[in-house]
Formats: structure tokens, C-alpha cells, sequence
């Protein structure tokens, strides 16, 4: 039996109608690969919660709401994956790499240019056919 992870993540959008990506340390699954914020739903803990612990200890973001964007399961060869994505619109403080990956704020015109995993296609998808 294949692990399977429950992920919370965040599509974070600023006043720019721009999108929070973070980039993957090569030795994490997916590794250097472009994301949206976000880490496993632990035990005890809600999906919003999650959210609100990762994207703080991730990217120094304090989300103050969010709403159910799309909710993705998939396979890769050696782990499963749900992935339970939300947008972000309302949020304080300022984006940071907390934990020295990189990161930038990216026009939605500029998604196709950045490589994801495979999960992630639907939701650029999603983003570009939704809320352009
Ligand atoms: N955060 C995030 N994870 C994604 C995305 N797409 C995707 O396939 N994943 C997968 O979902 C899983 C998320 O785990 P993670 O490594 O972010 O978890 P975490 O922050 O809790 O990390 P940790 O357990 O190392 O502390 C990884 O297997 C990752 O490959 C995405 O857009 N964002
Ligand atoms: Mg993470």
C-alpha cells in the first residue's frame, strides 16, 4: 500500500493579480519544481488550519480567509497524493522564503513559463480559464 498524503495548499493571488510560487529544494519529492505554498494536513488538525501553519511557517504569510478553489488526487509512482487547494486573497504581512526557497509573485499570463508536478496541472488549468 502507497503512502497517501493530504496536502492543504494555497493559490495566494495579491492586489497585482499576481500568484505566490515557491520553488522545491532538489532533494524533496518533486524536487525543483515550481509550487503553491502548502505542506501536509497533520493529525488533529483541520485543512484550513494547515493551511494557515504552512503558509506562515513557508512563506511568512498571515492568511485571514480563504476559500475551496479544487480538490485533486493523484498518483505519482511512488506516493498518492490529495492535494486540497484554496485561494488566497486576504491576507497580511509580506511574502518571504522561510525557508531559503525561492519564491516570486507571477502574472497569471507567466504560469505556463514555470515547471510544476504533475498534480499541479488542472489547477494552472483552473486558474487560467476561471480567474482571467
Ligand atoms: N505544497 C505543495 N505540494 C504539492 C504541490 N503539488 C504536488 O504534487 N505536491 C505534493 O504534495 C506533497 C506536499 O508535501 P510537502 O513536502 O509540501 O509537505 P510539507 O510542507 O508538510 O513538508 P515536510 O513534511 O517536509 O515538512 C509533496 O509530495 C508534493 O510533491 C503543490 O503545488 N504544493
Ligand atoms: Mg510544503
Amino acid at each position: 500500500m502507497q503512502k497517501r498524503i493530504h496536502v492543504a495548499v494555497g493559490v495566494i493571488i495579491n492586489q497585482h493579480q499576481q500568484i505566490l510560487l515557491a520553488k522545491r529544494h532538489g532533494h524533496l519529492h518533486q524536487g525543483g519544481k515550481w509550487e503553491f505554498p502548502g505542506g501536509k494536513v497533520e493529525e488533529n488538525e483541520t485543512v484550513t488550519e494547515a493551511l494557515i501553519r504552512e503558509l506562515k511557517e513557508e512563506v511568512n504569510l498571515d492568511v485571514v480567509s480563504s476559500s475551496p478553489f479544487m480538490d485533486i488526487s493523484h498518483n505519482y509512482p511512488d506516493k498518492h497524493v490529495r492535494l486540497d487547494i484554496h485561494l488566497v486573497t486576504d491576507f497580511s504581512n509580506e511574502a518571504k522564503g522561510m525557508e531559503q526557497q525561492q519564491i516570486e509573485w507571477v502574472p497569471f499570463s507567466q504560469l505556463v513559463d514555470y515547471d510544476f508536478p504533475e498534480a499541479n496541472k488542472p489547477i494552472v488549468d483552473k486558474i487560467l480559464s476561471e480567474l482571467t
